[in-house]
């Protein structure tokens, strides 16, 4: 059965900062921040080390006498294309353990906030999303709390970590280093948006990305598994551009995401059909699918720091697409994203008139993350038993 074609839309390249003018406290990288994340921008840009690589090899070159030498030392996000290239590839294998095993890390009381999650949320059409699998952790503190009170009011963020120990040991070491990674380049990014923010809106220190994130206790790393999309049937869910995963936007701070990577029955292959994968609505309302390197790390604005930046930083309406065709069969995606957002106790400092989630915070007065975080969850998701 073939389905009906489907309108194209256009490929547009995230804007990139190379990571050695991101490490550059004195760069001014405000063009950039503003193209990417600004009123206009499509609300991702992303991390490349290419720049990096021109500079530094046409350097070396005149110093060493060996090549290899040279291009051994420049790659510049340490480590990132390995540490992305270890974790994904244990997301077929988490996946793929027996139903048994799998419930074990499951974590009803943080409404699948921590551990593995499959079929506990909803799609667009209100029906259990079936086509991913989750696993989620806070990849830099295993137990953000012992307060038993903390952990009953916030378990999503208050919970703790659940390794699959013995099922599946590395999962923990792959997922730990490259979630810190992605946190540690995600701050210089923080950075260099508060210096682009404060040359338009008075803030204090404090109040800014940067130190928000690194006091918070809240992160949180999700692995990512698509199950291969069903070719057999053209439903409407099948056929939609958001078919693999649903539009909506992340509520948090900044988010980092790494390229998917598809697979079929664990090994990599190129994706052979080019219309799936991330897409993005912009400002005007268009919506076009968006490309980053498998080498860079891309970073996305939450609608918290939306909020908290007076739309200086917009937050990104996103969907992910399944891929189409014979060729497609068995296909998977893995992805990884972390969510980096302000501490549970952080006091969110509103602006008077917001534009999102309007009756969830200006009917509460002075709202903390997590008590945001708990009416978002009952408004998107199952109400707490
Ligand atoms: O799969 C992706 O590329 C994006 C995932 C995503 O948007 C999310 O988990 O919030
Ligand atoms: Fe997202």
């Amino acid at each position: 059965m073939t389905c009906s074609a489907q309108t194209a839309f256009p490929t547009l390249r995230t804007v990139t900062i190379s990571y050695s003018e991101l490490k550059d406290k004195s760069a001014d990288l405000s063009m950039k921040i503003e193209e990417g994340f600004g009123p206009n921008g499509l609300g991702i840009l992303s991390i490349t080390d290419r720049a990096l690589w021109k500079w530094r090899c046409s350097l070396a070159f005149q110093k060493c006498m060996s090549q290899y030498k040279c291009l051994e030392n420049v790659r510049q996000v340490p480590g990132f294309p390995s540490l992305r290239r270890n974790l994904l590839g244990l997301s077929p294998r988490l996946a793929g353990l027996p139903e048994e095993v799998k419930k074990e890390l499951e974590d009803p009381h943080s409404r699948y906030n921590f551990g593995w999650s499959h079929g506990k949320e909803k799609l667009e059409s209100g029906k259990p999303d079936l086509l991913k699998g989750s696993f989620y952790a806070n990849p830099l503190l295993d137990k953000p709390t012992t307060e038993a009170s903390l952990i009953q009011r916030y378990p999503s963020y208050c919970g703790s970590n659940i390794w699959p120990d013995s099922a599946l040991p590395e999962l923990e070491v792959a997922f730990k280093a490259l979630g810190k990674l992605i946190f540690d380049v995600g701050l210089m990014v923080a950075y260099h948006c508060d210096q682009y923010v404060t040359k338009g809106l008075n803030m204090h220190e404090d109040q800014g990305l940067e130190q928000i994130l690194l006091r918070s206790r809240c992160h949180k790393g999700r692995l990512l598994y698509y199950f291969p999309a069903q070719q057999s049937n053209c439903t409407e869910d099948g056929n939609s551009t958001s078919s693999w995963c649903g539009w909506h936007t992340d509520h948090g701070s900044l988010t980092g995401l790494t390229c998917g990577m598809f697979t079929r029955d664990a090994v990599e292959i190129p994706c052979p059909d080019s219309a799936a994968g991330l897409y993005i609505r912009t400002r005007a309302d268009q919506v076009v699918k968006v490309v980053f390197g498998e080498d860079e790390i891309a970073y996305q604005i939450g609608e918290t720091t939306e909020l908290l930046s007076r739309r200086y930083l917009c937050a990104t309406p996103h969907c992910v697409r399944a891929p189409k065709g014979d060729e497609a069969s068995g296909l998977e995606r893995s992805t990884f994203a972390f969510f980096m957002q302000p501490d549970w106790d952080e006091s969110l400092n509103f602006p008077e008139e917001v534009h999102i989630h309007k009756e969830l915070i200006s009917s509460s007065g002075a709202l903390t993350f997590g008590e945001y975080t708990e009416k978002l969850l009952d408004k998107y998701y199952h109400l707490k038993s």
